[in-house]
């Protein structure tokens, strides 16, 4: 297992070794005491989720503003550009995001601290998203950043328009979203 840190302090990149023979291929997705001894996080997941979408499906950029969650994302079919964004006032990076591509063929995952909106787009034709959180999910709590705020400036894979979700359409802009401190 790699961790490879990113521009954004506290979001990282894992690579899963994978083990591979003439039957396929095995790798742990998650291993707890792995994941502490490289990253030096020792987060407690409390809830698993699953969302499969077709091409071109734009989820996010979502966060929660209280129980913030931290994810561990990944992808077992397709392809999907995973996008966190830092809305930590007091960070230097605050306002800036990191893509990258999570696929079942890479099986890359990204670990996204509380503190960041996160979103993805699906650039296969259909996409299974998995992730794990650390808080529960809070409606209440849910706060949403556009997904095209200029602002922000996320370079989406796009071929045309981006399929949203009714509240992802009326999203916030950076300037006006609840952030953290
Ligand atoms: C997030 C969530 C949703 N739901 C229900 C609520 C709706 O009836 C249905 C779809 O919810 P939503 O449209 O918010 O799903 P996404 O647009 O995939 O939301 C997620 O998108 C981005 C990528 C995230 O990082 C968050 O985990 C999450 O906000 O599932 C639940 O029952 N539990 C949950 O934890």
């Amino acid at each position: 297992m790699n961790v490879i840190t990113t521009p954004l302090e506290g979001v990282l990149v894992i690579e899963p070794r994978v083990f591979g023979d003439d039957r396929g291929y095995f790798f742990e997705s998650y291993n707890a005491r792995r994941f502490k001894e490289l990253s030096g996080v020792d987060p407690v997941f409390v809830q698993d989720n699953h969302s499969r979408s077709a091409k071109g499906v734009l989820r996010g950029l979502h966060y929660q503003i209280q129980q913030a969650q931290g994810k561990l994302v990944r992808v077992t079919e397709g392809a999907v550009f995973d996008v966190a964004v830092d809305l930590r006032k007091s960070s230097p990076t605050f306002g800036q995001w990191f893509g990258i591509e999570l696929s079942a063929e890479n099986k890359r995952q990204l670990w996204i601290p509380a503190g960041f909106a996160h979103g993805f787009v699906v650039t296969s034709d259909v996409a299974s998203f998995l992730y794990k959180t650390t808080d529960y999910w809070a409606p209440e709590f849910e706060r949403a950043v556009l997904w095209n705020d200029p602002a922000i400036g996320i370079e989406w894979p796009l071929d045309g328009e981006p399929q949203l979700s009714g509240k992802d359409q009326v999203a916030a802009l950076l300037a006006d979203a609840e952030v953290f401190a």
